[in-house]
């Protein structure tokens, strides 16, 4: 097994950062070294996460204060807009260091595309361009030299995971997708926002972004990517009251398979190695409830009613699969350990 690896973990006071550690600190090669936040700066791990009491973690600080050149690793659960800078003054102080992003700043490759979705231009087009798209089960080979990692989106994991095999095979169409997606409040980070508040966010389900959130072009770069074509998807996400978990229906016209079954057997075929994806039982229904709290990706295929199409369904834990938990299989990927390590856990149910 490699030496222990010195990580830094940017905004630890934040819900991807508390769950990167709760899995990260049973983790027998990460030594945690340095945990960074901005308001909470100063504090003790301890006053804001209680339930992170017991693991004996360094108190909070700000960026400035970590020197780089002592860290390995840095896992950065910041802002979009915050991370794309503070990553670039990392690697020109210590190009060792590799990055594992959970943020979406290094997520396009396009310059413009990123400008026109996240309203200004990319502090580091060249950066941005050697990073790797972090989808674990789909770019390994990148993953493991990449200077920076940049993990996917939540919705953007669950919609890829479930769909790039049978894109890549011809086996849908891209044309007409509409994929509707459901995603736990965790999703919108700790900080206080009106919509995620318990009295409006409770009992109420609703639409947000509709034709304009921008993991719409994210899903499309990496299934144009599988297609070797422009794609365009319809992308509509949900915020839903419970706190973590994230369900993705994908409606979509079939390719060269004839039916639900067959994509099922292309899907079960191209995870069958895979621990962490499991292809649900015939006519079961994937729900957030069974990969809660694990880094599992639990999919399904059915027949739709309309002929010559389908229905993909995909659930994944937002804060696992969908950051705190890819970030840690990639870290795996990169550093040479088994992929599965400190992520073994089964799902929390009910
Ligand atoms: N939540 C989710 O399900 C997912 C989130 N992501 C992405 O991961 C990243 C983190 O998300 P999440 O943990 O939910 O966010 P939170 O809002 O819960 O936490 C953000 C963290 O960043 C710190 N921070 C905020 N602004 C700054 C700044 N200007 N400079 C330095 N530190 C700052 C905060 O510090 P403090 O608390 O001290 O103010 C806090 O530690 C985001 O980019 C998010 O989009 C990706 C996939 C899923
Ligand atoms: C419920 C909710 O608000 N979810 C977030 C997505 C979380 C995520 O993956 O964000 P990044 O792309 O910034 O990493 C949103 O829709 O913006």
């Amino acid at each position: 097994m490699p030496a222990k690896v010195k990580a830094a973990l940017l905004g630890a006071s934040g819900y991807t950062g508390a769950d990167l550690l709760r899995l990260g600190v049973l983790h027998p090669g990460l030594d945690f070294v340095a945990l960074t936040a901005n308001t909470h700066a100063g504090k003790p791990m301890s006053s804001v996460f209680p339930h992170l009491s017991s693991a004996k973690l360094p108190d909070l600080v700000t960026n400035e204060a970590v020197e780089w050149t002592d860290v390995d690793v840095v896992f950065c659960g910041l802002p979009h807009g915050a991370s794309q800078k503070i990553i670039v003054e990392i690697l020109e102080a210590s190009p060792k260091t590799r990055i594992i992003d959970m943020s979406a700043d290094y997520r396009l490759r396009d310059v413009e595309t990123y400008a026109k979705w996240y309203g200004a231009p990319h502090v580091s087009p060249e950066w941005q361009k050697k990073a790797a798209y972090g989808l674990t089960e789909h770019n390994r080979d990148a993953i493991r030299t990449a200077p920076i990692i940049a993990c996917p989106g939540c919705y953007p994991t669950a919609v890829l995971l479930a769909l790039l095999p049978l894109v890549g095979a011809g086996a849908i169409s891209t044309e007409d997708m509409i994929i509707d997606a459901k995603s736990g409040i965790t999703g919108a980070g700790r900080g206080l926002k009106q919509n995620t508040l318990f009295a409006e966010a409770g009992e109420s389900l609703s639409p947000y972004s509709i034709g304009s959130h921008r993991h719409g072009p994210e899903i499309e770069q990496e299934i144009g990517k599988a297609a070797g074509a422009e794609v365009v998807v319809n992308f509509t996400p949900h915020l839903i009251p419970m706190s973590r978990g994230e369900l993705i229906t994908a409606h979509v016209r079939l390719g060269s398979a004839r039916n639900a079954a067959e994509l099922r057997d292309i899907l079960a075929a191209a995870y069958a190695d895979e621990p962490f994806i499991r292809i649900a039982g015939r006519s079961e229904m994937p729900a957030t409830g069974h990969v809660r709290g694990s880094n599992h990706a639990l999919i399904n295929v059915f027949d739709d009613r309309i002929p010559g199409r389908a229905i993909v369904v995909g659930a994944i834990d937002n804060l696992v699969k969908g950051s705190a938990g890819q970030a840690i299989q990639n870290f795996n990927v990169a550093f040479g350990f088994a992929e599965t390590t400190a992520l073994e856990a089964l799902p929390l149910f009910p």
